[in-house]
């Protein structure tokens, strides 16, 4: 009978030469997601096609992990889902999965499988580039009150992942490293010397810094510019979504890149039919659309579950411009309860800092098991508001401390250079001007190029406007074509 891999142990080397073989590293010229050319590309989704080798690769990732002290055990969607369930059958170890929907409508949980708040919790992942994905599994789980200081995987790209890790206080233990496994198939005669340094140079050029701050992001190969021009450009929102351990700001940076928008449309219509048609007509230009639901006339509470369909219909997320100004205790009521329900349906919602961090407390308590994001209001568009230079910093602090929960501002320009932040400004315009009431525009070019900013709200520019449509297709053209001339 043929020797199969559960009788016996595989050696490290032939671990990685096996992998190589299934086609679960290659190398070659791959274009990331990123837009980056890479020499090497890992797929380890295929190792589900060789149940025996799951076994093997779970059996290194427990040894690796060995010495801690876990409750449970999750993988991080979707690749090590597999793996961990693996490992939890082995070692009679709970298991929890994370859901991996960045939005949860109704009862569904985040966190499936039983738990006692303060386990512990080992996260399971295949491979670490960023580190963003464990900090996403890690942020779903302390949501719910379950700790993680301990992640393993299978392959450690080291572009500082692991030290993105560390300074979250999650230590990172790898079976290998790409540096081993070049070095293995190199041994095995798969790799000449000249890949290897290809592989090498690549994996020096990108690396992630532990606070994902632009300056140290270098992504000099792929377009010939030296790390410290492509630093002065600034990273594109691809880049950026990569960078996110938010689900919420991930994504919608991930739309940004993929519709090439970076309009939102301010919906401030006061019938529900009338906003959900305007929506279906609109949707495609957007990346997000904002709400003001306490202007609704008609509101009814299907209407969270007829704007979110559009919102799948046409790729974007939902942002609720509730600017939740209370204590804690009751800005949770208000997000979770009452008749609009803003919880279930909104992906993104807004609050000002004058109550204190008791607000981001409140919002997040609820928000966050139910995958919401929070933004906090740092600067306003209206003429005499009293967001002076001082609570700008206070609340840009406010942001910093809660970023497992707040994805960014409503400003007036850029107001830190952490790429994972967002920054939406309202009182947009083509033209400057004001409005009868205080409301003040700037162009889309002064907003996005000039002042920082990422997302430009447009709402009377559009609605108002004799088509809508036309209106919302120049509006994003205006917005994106601001966004491309910042980069270049
Ligand atoms: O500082 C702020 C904060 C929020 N808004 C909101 O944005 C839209 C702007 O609508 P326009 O018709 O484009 O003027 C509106 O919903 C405001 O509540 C803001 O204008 N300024």
């Amino acid at each position: 009978m043929a020797e199969t891999l559960h009788s016996r142990r595989l050696s490290l080397d032939e671990l990685i030469v096996k992998l190589y073989e299934i086609e679960g590293v290659k190398f070659g010229d791959f274009k990331l997601k990123s837009g980056i050319q890479s020499p090497v590309y890992f797929d380890l989704r295929v190792i589900i096609s060789y149940p025996e080798l799951m076994v093997q690769v779970s059996e290194f990732l427990w040894d690796a992990a060995s010495g801690q002290t876990f409750q449970s055990v999750c993988g991080v969607p979707y690749t090590a889902l597999p793996l961990a369930t693996i490992i939890s059958a082995k070692h009679d170890l709970p298991m929890l999965i994370r859901r991996k929907e960045a939005k949860d409508y109704g009862t569904k949980k985040m966190i499936e499988g039983h738990f006692q708040p303060g386990d512990a919790c080992l996260v399971v992942e295949d491979i670490v580039t960023s580190g963003g994905s464990v900090m996403e599994t890690v942020e779903a789980l302390s949501g719910v009150g379950v700790k993680v200081t301990q992640a393993v995987v299978l392959l450690d790209r080291e572009q500082g992942g692991a030290e993105r890790l560390k300074a979250m206080g999650i230590d990172l233990h790898s079976v290998c490293t790409l540096t081993k496994a070049l070095e293995i198939l190199q041994s095995a005669g798969k790799l000449d010397e000249d890949m290897v340094k290809r592989v090498t140079d690549f994996i020096a050029a990108n690396r992630f810094s532990p606070n994902g701050n632009t300056s140290a992001v270098s992504q000099s190969v792929g377009d010939g510019q030296s790390p410290e021009k492509r630093t002065k450009k600034g990273l594109s929102f691809g880049e950026r979504a990569q960078l996110c351990s938010n689900a919420v700001s991930r994504r919608l940076f991930e739309v940004m890149e993929t519709k090439g928008s970076n309009l939102v449309l301010s919906a401030d219509v006061t019938q529900s039919l009338q906003l959900l048609q305007l929506v279906d007509k609109i949707g495609p230009y957007v990346c997000a659309v904002k709400t003001h639901v306490d202007i609704l006339e008609d509101f009814t509470p299907d209407f969270g579950t007829r704007l979110t369909e559009l919102a799948t219909k046409h790729d974007f997320l939902i942002f609720e411009d509730r600017k939740f100004a209370d204590i804690g205790n009751t800005v949770s009521l208000q997000y979770e309860g009452g008749m609009y329900r803003i919880s279930d349906w909104a992906d993104i919602v807004n609050a000002h800092t004058v109550p204190g961090s008791g607000v981001v407390q409140g919002l997040k308590q609820v928000g966050q098991p139910k995958g919401g994001a929070c933004l906090l209001i740092a600067e306003m568009s209206s003429a005499g508001n009293l967001a002076n230079a001082d609570y700008t910093k206070a609340t840009v602090k406010m942001a910093e401390d809660h970023r497992d929960f707040v994805i960014g501002f409503i400003c007036q320009s850029r107001l830190t250079s952490d790429p994972t932040f967002l920054h939406m400004t309202p009182g947009v315009q083509l033209e400057e001007g004001r409005d009868g009431l205080g409301q003040r525009y700037l162009t889309p070019m002064e907003v996005i190029n000039n002042r920082g900013s990422d997302i430009i709200i447009v709402g009377r520019g559009i609605i108002k406007a004799d088509n809508p449509e036309v209106a919302a297709k120049q509006y994003q053209e205006a917005g994106y074509s601001a966004y491309l001339s910042r980069l270049s």
